[in-house]
């Protein structure tokens, strides 16, 4: 397959599963059609369909302010207002618009997953350990989500089928100890990526906060950087709720970075925009898919054109 081919592919099933929270964007949007009759009524109504299609308050307003300035100077069509949110929300977007690089020397570059469950963790983890193993780094897991034998279960499988080590441990065992033992074999066998599954229980909160501290000391015990991101796994299905996320993973586990999957499903992507005006974390992929090949760098420039349905 080609590039092309390839971006067209996954540009349609990001634009696919973006459709539900532009439907209502471009209802609104529609009644821009003829030009020039843009009135106060209906630059409120883009600003409500903005804030329904989970793009937040404070972008919605400023949307609206910019809609309102436009209309002072002139007509604006229903193709340009779509251009000029687009716009917008690039404008948001590139800044955190940043790819996951293996930068650590020494080695292995060490990555923390985290994310509650079902958020698309296990997935994520088999999907860039598949995405680093194509640019030639040698990559390790750790099933560090210890509580749960279907997830060590789940990354032993990913592994098997990758040929990537996975280091577990049995159920119940100590989070921790499990870290520091991944760590100690991924140094001596020379890993350039060692990718640290966690538990998401966030019902017990002060359990978790207490279990990833230590798991990050641990880590730094043997290798002071380490680990070197921290990455939280949202669920665009969620829509507002991975708001709530952010600001609890940032708070008890220091995220240094986003992911977002299921994309490709009945995606509240939008969310993605109120997420970097608000935490300004980078954005490093996007999930799109359940297969190994539906993990794509974050785009910021196509994501905001299929968010606006611009080159529909
Ligand atoms: N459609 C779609 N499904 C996805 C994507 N990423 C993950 N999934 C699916 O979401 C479900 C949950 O993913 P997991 O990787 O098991 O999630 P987890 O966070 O590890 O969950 P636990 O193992 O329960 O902690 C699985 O059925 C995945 O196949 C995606 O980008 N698109």
């Amino acid at each position: 397959m080609t590039d092309t081919t390839e971006k067209t592919g996954w540009l349609a099933r990001m634009r696919g599963g973006l459709a539900r929270s532009t439907e209502k964007l471009g209802a609104s949007l529609s009644g821009l059609i003829g030009g020039g009759a843009i009135d106060a009524e209906t630059i409120e109504a883009i600003e409500e369909a903005l804030i329904a299609a989970d793009l937040g308050p404070a972008f919605a307003a400023r949307l609206a302010a910019r809609l309102a300035d436009e209309r002072q100077r002139g007509s604006i069509t229903e193709k340009q207002a779509r251009a000029l949110i687009a716009r917008e929300i690039a404008a948001v977007l590139a800044p955190v618009a940043r790819p996951l690089e293996i930068t650590a020397f020494p080695r292995p570059h060490t990555i923390l997953v985290v994310g509650v469950n079902g958020s698309g963790k296990t997935t994520t983890i088999a999907k860039l350990g598949h995405l680093f193993q194509e640019a030639d780094y040698g990559v390790m897991f750790a099933a560090g989500d210890t509580f749960r034998a279907a997830a060590v279960e789940q990354l032993k499988v990913w592994g098997s089928r990758l040929d990537i080590p996975v280091i577990s441990a049995e159920v119940g065992a100590d989070a921790a100890g499990l870290a520091y033992t991944a760590m100690e074999q991924g140094r001596a066998s020379g890993r350039d990526v060692l990718l640290v599954d966690t538990a998401g229980r966030l019902q017990n909160k002060g359990g978790l906060m207490e279990e990833l501290a230590k798991v990050k000391r641990v880590l730094a015990k043997q290798l002071p950087a380490a680990p070197h991101d921290v990455l939280l796994v949202l669920d665009a299905t969620t829509g507002q709720n991975a708001l709530e996320q952010i600001r609890v993973f940032q708070e008890i586990g220091g995220v240094t970075g986003l992911v977002m999957t299921k994309l490709d499903g009945t995606a509240r992507g939008g969310v993605l925009v109120a997420a970097a005006e608000r935490f300004r974390l980078p954005i490093h992929a996007i999930g799109v898919g359940e297969k190994l090949g539906d993990l794509r760098p974050f785009d910021a420039r196509a994501f905001a054109d299929a968010l606006a349905g611009v080159n529909e």
